[in-house]
């Protein structure tokens, strides 16, 4: 059989690599995205054979919930219990494993959901890798809906070039009922004081940035699926 080379067979087995670190009993974060929804996608079918039992899914978002509850994944919402394992896709992978998450608009959830889970496993095909953060994708900021042209107008004093993100006419509204800001980052940016005077802005509410959160990432190229991890 020769490799796949289009990108949703890539996607799919880089999921089924991140699923196989599932365990029997593990309450698992479900991300949110193209590629996470594979990963949904292969716990329902080993839980549907038996080759897992006893899985808790916490979701990141509405859509990710309704895939669950398709594929047959028991469900609870977010308590301050830990989480075994959660699996998620990316719109940025840095090479020390730092992250822009966002462009799926589930960002306060899978980050709220991803910092308590034991260990974060990003999936993605190729075209996902960068050198630095904001080489390719902007990032996205959450912010809430009152007030939201003032806080567009501090958000522009941090990065000017950016904007808030529509569907058609409308300002694209998040399952928390916020909107976000898309913002360009320049060349040369200092992504952690970035994160702390962000999260610092009146009106935020999270942002994009998942910085240190990524235990290790499954990245699928035509050539195979290459296994990355978090440096130290
Ligand atoms: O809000 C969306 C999430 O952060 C997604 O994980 C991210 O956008 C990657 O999505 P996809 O796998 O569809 O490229």
């Amino acid at each position: 059989m020769s490799a796949p080379t289009d990108l949703e067979a890539l996607k799919k087995e880089a999921a089924i690599r991140a699923v196989a670190l599932v365990q029997s009993g593990n309450r698992v974060g479900l991300g949110t995205g193209s590629t996470a929804k594979y990963a949904i996608e292969e716990i329902g079918r080993k839980l549907a054979a038996g080759e897992l039992t006893g899985i808790v899914g916490v979701a990141t978002s509405e859509a990710s919930e309704k895939l669950a509850r398709e594929v047959g994944i028991p469900t609870e919402t977010l308590d301050p219990r830990l989480l075994d394992i959660a699996i998620d896709g990316a719109d940025e992978i840095a090479p020390n494993l730092d992250l822009i998450k966002g462009l799926g608009g589930a960002l306060v959830r899978e980050k709220m959901t991803e910092v308590q889970a034991g260990r974060l496993i990003i999936i993605a095909d190729h075209t996902k890798i960068v050198s630095r953060l904001g080489e390719k994708a902007p990032l996205p900021i959450e912010i809430l809906q009152f007030g939201f042209l003032s806080t567009v107008e501090r958000l522009r004093e941090i990065l000017p070039a950016g904007r808030l993100r529509h569907t058609g006419a409308q300002p694209y509204v998040t399952d928390n009922g916020n909107y976000i800001f898309d913002a360009q980052l320049p060349a040369e940016m200092d992504v952690r004081a970035l994160e702390r005077r962000l999260k610092g802005t009146l009106g935020v509410v999270d942002t994009g940035l998942f910085l240190g959160m990524a235990e290790r990432a499954f990245v699928a190229a035509p050539d195979g699926v290459q296994e990355l991890t978090a440096k130290p």
